[in-house]
């Protein structure tokens, strides 16, 4: 059985149009498959809970964005259930990540005919000790999630996520953040290794390298188990962290001495302060994190077959 999570608000409406192609499609008329509609933020995740607490012989297909697969992993209660994802967001990287790729009608056949699976590894964190929650894609902590919150909030990001110019809304928000944005001291304990950073601009955990709508913020982010790339940026100037993010589209940002990237099982930071946060793109604020990898893996379908596993 085929159970369809669509997010109708995803890419500013476009999910709902990507869907009404899928229902019209031939591949479609073969399926055995059900669909919900998403109608409030956090509803995909009571879908996902509900549908998973009977997982077998079930694959959820997400029709959405970053923020529908975000809730919709956040909501399984088994690992059972194959996960897979059309892409109908305004940033779609959980997509470019796992290598989901063409149009949607090509993408659902590979959902029932290729029947090919790669397991993915999501991450684990807390927020000020509460509950375990996971992130799919990233999270990151300081200026990057500080750039989201603004993007988010903007009144620009609807209308040039309309004209897929996504990405060109969070070029906007980081140079109006950078204007006012300070750096934070933060102590990481990295694989319970201390470390005290006081002029910490942001630390950001990748599980693949995807990032704001295409950029490759850890170009060398692989889905694997266990272990974490994390992306340190500290001690650095105003005008060179815009220049960092300029070579972020190039993908050679690493080569910045004040780039620290690391590998970690574990992560924790605490701050004296409150630190924007982002996951998947959604923000928050925390002063304390716990970051780790989800010991079981997650089956994603859908995928090209150079990709699986
Ligand atoms: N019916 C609804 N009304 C309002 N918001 C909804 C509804 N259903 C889901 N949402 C919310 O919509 C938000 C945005 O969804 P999503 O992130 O998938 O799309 P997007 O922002 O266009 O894509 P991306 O994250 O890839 O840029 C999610 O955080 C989700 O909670």
């Amino acid at each position: 059985m085929y159970i369809f999570i669509i997010n109708p608000k995803a890419g500013s409406g476009r999910a709902l149009k990507v869907f009404s192609d899928i229902q019209n499609s031939a591949v479609y008329r073969q399926m055995d498959s059900q669909y919900f509609f998403t109608e409030y933020e956090g509803h995909g995740e009571a879908i996902a809970r509900k549908i998973s607490a009977d997982p077998e012989g079930k694959t959820i297909i997400v029709v959405g964005g970053d923020g529908t697969i975000h809730e919709v992993m956040n909501g399984l209660i088994s690992t059972e259930i194959r996960i897979a994802f059309i892409p109908a967001g305004s940033g779609n990287d959980f997509a470019r990540g796992c290598g989901i790729k063409g149009k949607p009608e090509e993408i659902l056949r590979k959902i029932i005919e290729h029947n090919m699976v790669r397991p993915y590894w999501i991450g684990n964190y807390t927020a000020d000790g509460y509950g375990v929650r996971k992130f799919v894609n990233s999270i990151g902590f300081g200026f990057d999630a500080a750039i989201a919150h603004a993007a988010n909030q903007s009144s620009y990001r609807r209308f040039l996520n309309a004209l897929g110019l996504g990405t060109l809304s969070y070029v906007i928000a980081l140079i109006y953040v950078l204007m006012y944005y300070k750096p934070m001291s933060m102590e990481l304990e990295i694989d319970n290794e201390k470390r005290i950073l006081k002029d910490c601009w942001m630390v950001t955990i990748a599980n693949h390298p995807y990032y704001g709508g295409g950029m490759k913020i850890i170009p060398t982010a692989v889905i694997q188990p266990n272990v974490f790339p994390l992306l340190i940026i500290h001690s650095i100037s105003k005008w060179k962290v815009l220049a960092l993010f300029i070579t972020v589209f190039l993908g050679i940002h690493t080569r910045f001495k004040e780039v620290e990237i690391l590998e970690a099982t574990t992560l924790k930071i605490t701050a004296e302060t409150s630190i924007p946060f982002q996951t998947d793109g959604q923000t928050g604020k925390c002063s304390s994190s716990l970051i780790s990898k989800q010991k079981e893996a997650v089956h994603i379908t859908g995928i090209d077959e150079a990709w699986a596993k």
